[in-house]
């Protein structure tokens, strides 16, 4: 028997990128980091003085979805309680989990209603692994001090890719050719079937995703327009137009990439269709509620939409197997009798590059949000920053109040920590929630218990947390 290798620093650097992409893709290809913050994330890790806030064990952590491998390691590593789920939970399931746990992190599907969150006594701090925080009822959550952070772009290129693949195969008309031959029947067609070079992409919402795909359709020789309700600079020759009607009317090719608001819901329904030129294609991998569907069945049976592509839909199931029926969705059974529509159960953004990215920058985020109380990132509250403290501040406290946005109550918080030495202090707010920060050195523990009584005392109090 041989002793394994220590691993070597030299072992976990990256190899020299090939070019020949000839071999196995998870030999050649590496998870790009996510943003210049997951470089400094790995640095903040290494060289963190641990500020030991309370026993890390004592954090019980929820994770639903199949949270990526790369975020439990973070989270376990901290001596969290984490427990992990493949799937998302029924309702009635979530509300008993979500009493007991600090930190719940989900993806798309879970839904954090105000009634699912007003059962989470103890919840300190939501982690959305994905991009859309539409599950999650945010000012609710604000307003009993529970943080919220997501990813904004660790998937987006991943989406991106889809729809530059989705877009050639409508043209083409990949999915039912394919359907045919694996049922045996050879059936060689060029009628309406195009090249996507010199066609239009007419895309709705100019974000993160709607803006890395305009550079990769114009590689391809696409004349790209957009729509966004703020105007934004175009990347290359892409070019913004006043309205979605204007886009609807020029577009041979439609892709949507807004949120989920009340403004965009539906926002493709019957009127849209008819705006749309006779023979164009449709792409949802935004959200469900996005498109109308039974409306987009009759423009594809009319022939006025020529093929569709949806990720995304009004009502999903929790995981996976046997659930698209009309039982989920009561248009299900139609949808599908469609040619050239190609269904895909919501996978814009799973990719192990995407995945690996969005654990390790999710976690991070609650990591530093459970120990220090910094909110750098998150979408609910104020976003405040302060260094972490050192071991050598033995004697030192973090004061964490978050209250209500009402005058008087920075007056009353300092005639609090007044008679102790604030070494810092920092405060911002967001609508009616205001996040407060103060460091305060030589605290004994009997004075951390007046601090957090008084605060707690006063009104205008959402929640307290002391770190020490
Ligand atoms: N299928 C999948 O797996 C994934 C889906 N998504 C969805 O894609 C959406 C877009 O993602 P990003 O590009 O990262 O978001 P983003 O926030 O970077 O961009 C969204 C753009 O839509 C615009 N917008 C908002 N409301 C609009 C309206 N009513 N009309 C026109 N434009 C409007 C915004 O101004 C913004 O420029 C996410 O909110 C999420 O729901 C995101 C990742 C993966
Ligand atoms: O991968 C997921 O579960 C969700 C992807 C998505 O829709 C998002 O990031 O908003």
């Amino acid at each position: 028997m041989t002793t394994p290798k220590p691993i070597s620093q030299s072992s976990l650097a990256r190899p020299a990128v090939s070019n020949s992409l000839s071999v196995s893709p998870t030999a050649t290809f590496h998870s790009p980091p996510a943003s210049s913050s997951f470089m400094a994330s790995l640095a903040l890790r290494a060289a963190a003085k641990q500020l030991k806030p309370f026993s890390t064990e004592d954090i019980k952590i929820l994770l639903l979805e199949n949270v990526n491998q790369t975020g439990r390691d973070i989270l376990s590593g901290q001596g969290y309680q984490v427990e992990f789920h493949k799937a998302s939970l029924p309702e009635d399931q979530l509300i008993e989990k979500i009493r007991d746990v600090h930190v719940i992190g989900i993806r798309s599907k879970t839904k954090l209603t105000a009634k699912v969150l007003q059962e989470a006594k103890n919840l300190l701090v939501i982690g959305c692994f994905c991009i859309g925080t539409n599950q999650v009822d945010l000012d609710y959550a604000a307003k009993q001090g529970i943080a919220v952070f997501n990813s904004p772009f660790a998937n987006s290129r991943s989406v991106a890719e889809l729809v530059i693949a989705e877009i050639i195969s409508l043209a083409r008309q990949l999915g039912d050719r394919s359907n045919e031959l694996h049922r045996g029947t050879w059936n060689k067609v060029s009628a309406k079937c195009w090249e996507v070079r010199g066609k239009t992409l007419g895309i709705v919402g100019y974000g993160h995703i709607g803006s890395q795909l305009s550079v990769l359709a114009e590689a391809m020789g696409m004349n790209v327009i957009y729509y966004d309700v703020v105007s934004l600079m175009a990347i290359g020759t892409a070019r913004q137009v006043p309205t979605l009607e204007a886009l609807l009317g020029e577009a041979d090719f439609v892709t949507l990439h807004v949120p989920e608001t009340p403004e965009t819901k539906n926002m493709l329904g019957a009127k849209q269709f008819e705006q749309m030129k006779n023979g164009s294609y449709l792409i949802n991998a935004s959200r469900g509620t996005v498109v109308d569907i039974p409306a987009l069945i009759k423009a594809m049976r009319a022939g006025k939409v020529a093929g569709a592509a949806l990720d995304v839909y009004p009502n999903e199931p929790a995981g996976n197997g046997d659930y698209f029926t009309t039982d989920l969705n009561p248009w299900a059974e139609e949808l599908r009798g469609l040619n050239n529509i190609i269904l895909t159960p919501h996978i814009g953004g799973s990719t192990e590059e995407a995945q690996r990215a969005i654990g390790i920058e999710v976690a991070d985020a609650l990591v530093r949000y459970i120990n220090q109380g910094v909110t750098l990132g998150s979408v609910n509250l104020p976003e405040v920053n302060m260094r972490q403290l050192t071991l050598d501040e033995s004697n030192h406290a973090r004061i964490i109040y978050i209250h209500r946005n009402v005058p008087g109550v920075l007056r009353r918080v300092n005639e609090i920590l007044g008679d102790h030495n604030v070494d810092k202090q920092i405060s911002d707010s967001k609508g009616d929630i205001a996040y407060l920060m103060a460091d305060v050195s030589d605290v004994r523990p009997e004075d951390i218990k007046d601090i957090r009584d008084s605060l707690d005392g006063l009104s205008s109090r959402i929640l307290t947390r002391v770190l020490y």
